[in-house]
């Protein structure tokens, strides 16, 4: 059975500080919110740990393998570096949707996101080390079939866009609710959706379902692992057997 840990990570009163004491100039913030999420990511990535930038002012970790004097760690390593803060909110759980709730809640009943008295909270519990398996994760990474040749070559940039988006809108509602998976988009043409214990009939009804609501087809190759990048790594070889063979699912099992 999967054991998904995850992190919510928030920056603490980060609307009123893009305003205070007047609005503050949009590249800067770009600039600021990018570089905080490749600095988390190098963290995070560096103890196997994947990190999504999904809101920016919100991301979201699969942090198995972190345990809280990792975490305390980052949170001071920001504080050193950045004119804001982080609050951590850590959960398990069987199904990721449910160890994210779990994370919010946290971080959620310790005060509001714009509470300026709320400031590195760090909350949860990781999985003892004793208690890991090959088998606590399960990571698919999807991506479009020939978006070069689809989209890419053929339609100008934004139009693409268009089209990517909507294939990862349709697949992220469709996993979150039939299935309690977290989907992001990573680029490209990449969706990376982070799964309880799913199967091949469960992927196929996902490609059908993003194929008959918006056109979009796509593939992908499912991982296990200990950890988001022996998971995630997992996946990119079964994708590549996808591409290799020319089909729309691959396991790693
Ligand atoms: N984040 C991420 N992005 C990738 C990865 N592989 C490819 N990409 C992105 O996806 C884009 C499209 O590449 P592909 O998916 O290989 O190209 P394609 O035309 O869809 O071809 P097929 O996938 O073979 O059908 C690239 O330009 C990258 O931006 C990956 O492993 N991770």
């Amino acid at each position: 059975m999967t054991n998904t840990q995850v992190t919510l990570v928030q920056i603490d009163n980060y609307g009123p500080w893009t305003v205070t004491p007047e609005p503050r100039r949009e590249a800067d913030l770009q600039t600021l919110q990018s570089r905080l999420y490749a600095d988390i990511s190098q963290f995070v990535g560096n103890r196997n740990g994947y990190v999504f930038f999904t809101r920016f002012d919100n991301m979201i970790a699969v942090t198995n393998g972190l345990d809280l004097e990792d975490h305390r760690l980052l949170q001071e390593s920001v504080g050193n570096r950045y004119p804001v803060t982080l609050s951590l909110g850590v959960a398990t759980g069987t199904t990721p949707a449910q160890a994210l709730s779990d994370a919010t809640s946290l971080i959620q009943d310790a005060g509001s996101a714009q509470d300026e008295n709320r400031r590195e909270i760090l909350d949860g519990r990781t999985i003892d080390t004793a208690y890991r398996t090959a088998e606590d994760l399960q990571i698919a990474h999807f991506d479009v079939i020939d978006a070069t040749g689809e989209y890419t070559d053929e339609l100008n940039a934004f139009d693409s866009f268009i089209e990517i988006e909507q294939g990862y809108a349709s697949l992220m509602r469709y996993m979150r609710h039939a299935h309690d998976s977290l989907s992001f988009f990573v680029g490209g043409d990449n969706i990376i959706v982070v799964c309880p214990d799913l199967e091949r009939a469960d992927y196929v009804d996902a490609i059908e379902h993003v194929q008959s609501e918006v056109d979009v087809a796509l593939q992908v190759g499912v991982g296990r692992g200990e950890s988001a990048h022996d998971a995630g790594y997992a996946a990119k070889h079964a994708l590549e057997r996808c591409r290799a063979r020319g089909t729309q699912v691959e396991l790693d099992w």
